[in-house]
């Protein structure tokens, strides 16, 4: 009992009330990473070196150094995923007033504070993300440098940043859904790069196809909340959020299609 209760203050602290997260401010210009001259060119800098990457002969590199390589990334970014679910999630249950908060925050709500916090993490973690292009380019496995790849990797980023700046409704429940499918799909990929190849690759894709689907629930959820109360914050952020989404439910489903049309359900 007093072991639970020591682990659950040490979650609290470092999850929730470390000065850092605790009096973190999203600001445009001043917080690293949040001016629109920054986004735009990391955007546009990924989308270049990718389709320059990919058309120049690149030097081969050793299979057992890229393998290390892949693992290590993929372990980072599980973890990393993991420690965003559980922050955002203790933040969320620390400072929701109650549970539509979280669905329609109050008009002019300042990105401040823990959940914002782990909102700039997410964002961040979007960027050490790109690094997933460079491996596919390195191996060589252009059949993966699809369109629906290269799309989320540079979208997502935009879609963060326009969280953090109108301070959007309902990103907690996205974020947390979000990074607990990538503790998955890392997952997978680190077994790929160990040379497992995991059994339940449809499952995952059908995950990351019930999120988008979730998604639109809440998207209606806060859409019905903002004409009918006081408003919320983060509307056209909301409209980005569903072009977002949509698309990628209907890439996702192209792929579904093409990759498990034939193959039997595991
Ligand atoms: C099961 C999926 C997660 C992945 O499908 P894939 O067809 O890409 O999977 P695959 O079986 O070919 O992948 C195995 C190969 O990936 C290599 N690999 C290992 N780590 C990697 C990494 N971090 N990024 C990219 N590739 C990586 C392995 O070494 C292996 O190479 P080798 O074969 O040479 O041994 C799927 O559901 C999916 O997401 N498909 C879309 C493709 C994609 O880019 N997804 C991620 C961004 S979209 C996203 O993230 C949506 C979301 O938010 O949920």
């Amino acid at each position: 009992m007093i072991i639970m209760s020591h682990f659950s203050s040490a979650l609290q602290y470092w999850l929730v009330n470390h000065p850092i997260i605790f009096h973190f401010s999203w600001t445009q210009g001043q917080t690293l990473g949040s001016s629109p001259v920054f986004l735009t060119l990391t955007v546009l800098s990924y989308l270049f070196l990718t389709f320059l990457l990919s058309h120049l002969p690149l030097p081969p590199i050793r299979p057992g150094l890229l393998k290390s390589v892949t693992a290590v990334h993929n372990l980072v970014l599980l973890v990393f995923s993991l420690i965003m679910a559980l922050g955002c999630s203790v933040s969320t249950l620390s400072y929701a007033p109650h549970l539509l908060w979280v669905i329609c925050l109050p008009p002019k709500t300042p990105p401040n504070g823990p959940l914002f916090f782990w909102a700039y993490m997410f964002y961040l973690s979007k960027i050490l993300e790109f690094v997933d292009t460079l491996l596919i380019i390195v191996s060589n496995s252009t059949r993966r440098l699809t369109f629906l790849h290269v799309y989320h990797h540079a979208a997502v980023v935009i879609m963060c940043y326009i969280w953090l700046q109108t301070s959007q409704s309902m990103f907690p429940l996205v974020l947390v859904t979000n990074a607990s499918v990538h503790v998955l799909m890392y997952a997978y990929y680190l077994c790929c790069a160990l040379g497992v190849r995991p059994r339940w690759k449809r499952l995952l894709t059908e995950c990351q196809i019930a999120q988008f689907l979730s998604s639109f629930v809440v998207l209606g959820m806060m859409l019905y909340y903002h004409f009918t109360g006081s408003g919320c914050s983060g509307v056209w952020g909301w409209c980005f959020n569903t072009v977002f989404y949509s698309s990628l439910l209907a890439l996702f489903l192209d792929f579904h299609a093409k990759n498990y049309a034939n193959s039997k359900r595991e």
